[in-house]
């Protein structure tokens, strides 16, 4: 098995030109997968509120429920880096909150970094959570917790006011600390001159090629998310079908008298008479 990679490792990839790959999970199996095929990093999002929790959006997601998940892919993949994704109004409020919870995704679930949405207005946050002694990736770009004020989830850094709100940040967040950035859902061209201005390693999802490394969301590239599909999705297995087919066949089975079979149950130990003995008893 591979060693563990580290903050250096990610330094040297980026430095060599290597692409980190890096997925999320939220679950003990998907980690485990992950982990068997190599991946460099996890991410536990809170987009779990909407892949695996069903909700409409990430604002619901609790600080519990990130933990909770958070240590289930910690048991399934023990030798991956683990990205704790902190849900919306763990770290918003204050630098103090955003210290303690920080600390609670380490103490807790053994993360090895946690990640936070926003540009400038949560500097002070990266900061504070970095001189506690932890590891923070920055994220801009589209930021989910803030739909509401971008209108949705939408492509940001399309037009030269935009990008440049987004350069002024990255800069701000590089300095405040963080040791690495995501770009979510940002034009190629701003991702490359981010990636080239920044000396920390700078990740895409949906932000195009000239960048660090790329994350796609599990249930989206395996097809097991069904309310919609973002554009910069590309779908590697159709698991829906997969696991509909299954559910069908069995169903069907059951019904058809198919299963079980001699081969799915557990045979007497005493002869047929001495159950037949014991079954007159209570007739
Ligand atoms: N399953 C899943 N995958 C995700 O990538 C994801 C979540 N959930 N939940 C939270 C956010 C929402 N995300 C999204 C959602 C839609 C687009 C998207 O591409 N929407 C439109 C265009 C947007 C625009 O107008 O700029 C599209 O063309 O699909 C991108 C990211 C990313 N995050
Ligand atoms: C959309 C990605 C970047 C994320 O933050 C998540 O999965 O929660
Ligand atoms: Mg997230």
């Amino acid at each position: 098995m591979a060693r563990k990679k580290g903050i250096l490792d990610f330094m040297k990839m980026k430095n060599d030109g290597e692409q980190a790959v890096w997925v999320t999970a939220y679950d003990y199996p998907t980690a485990s997968f992950a982990e068997q095929a190599g991946m460099d990093l996890i991410l536990v999002g809170d987009s779990l509120g909407m892949v695996v929790l069903g909700y409409g959006s990430t604002i619901p997601v609790t600080m519990e429920e990130c933990i909770s998940h958070c240590q289930a892919v910690r048991r399934g993949a023990p030798n991956t880096w683990i990205v704790g994704d902190m849900p919306f109004l763990s770290y918003q409020i204050s630098d103090q909150d955003a210290v303690k919870n920080a600390g609670r995704f380490h103490k807790e679930a053994n993360v090895d970094c946690v990640k936070l949405e926003g540009g400038r207005r949560v500097c002070s946050q990266i900061r504070a959570i970095t001189d506690a002694g932890m590891l923070v990736m920055g994220h801009i770009g589209l930021t989910p917790q803030s739909s509401g004020q971008l209108g949705g989830f939408k492509a940001q850094g399309r037009d030269v006011k935009s990008a440049r709100e987004l350069i002024l940040d990255a800069i701000a967040i590089q300095e405040a600390g963080a040791y690495a950035l995501l770009l979510e859902a940002v034009p190629p061209e701003l991702t490359g001159f981010i990636t080239r201005k920044l000396e920390i390693p700078v990740y895409s999802i949906g932000a195009g090629q000239p960048c660090d490394g790329q994350l796609l969301i599990s249930g989206d590239m395996l097809g097991m998310f069904e309310m919609f599909t973002p554009k910069f999705v590309k779908k590697y297995a159709n698991m829906a079908e997969i696991e509909v087919n299954a559910f069908k066949q069995y169903i069907n089975d059951v019904k058809t008298g198919l299963f079980p079979t001699d081969d799915h149950v557990y045979h007497i130990l005493d002869s047929h008479e001495e159950f037949e003995s014991l079954f007159k008893e209570f007739s």
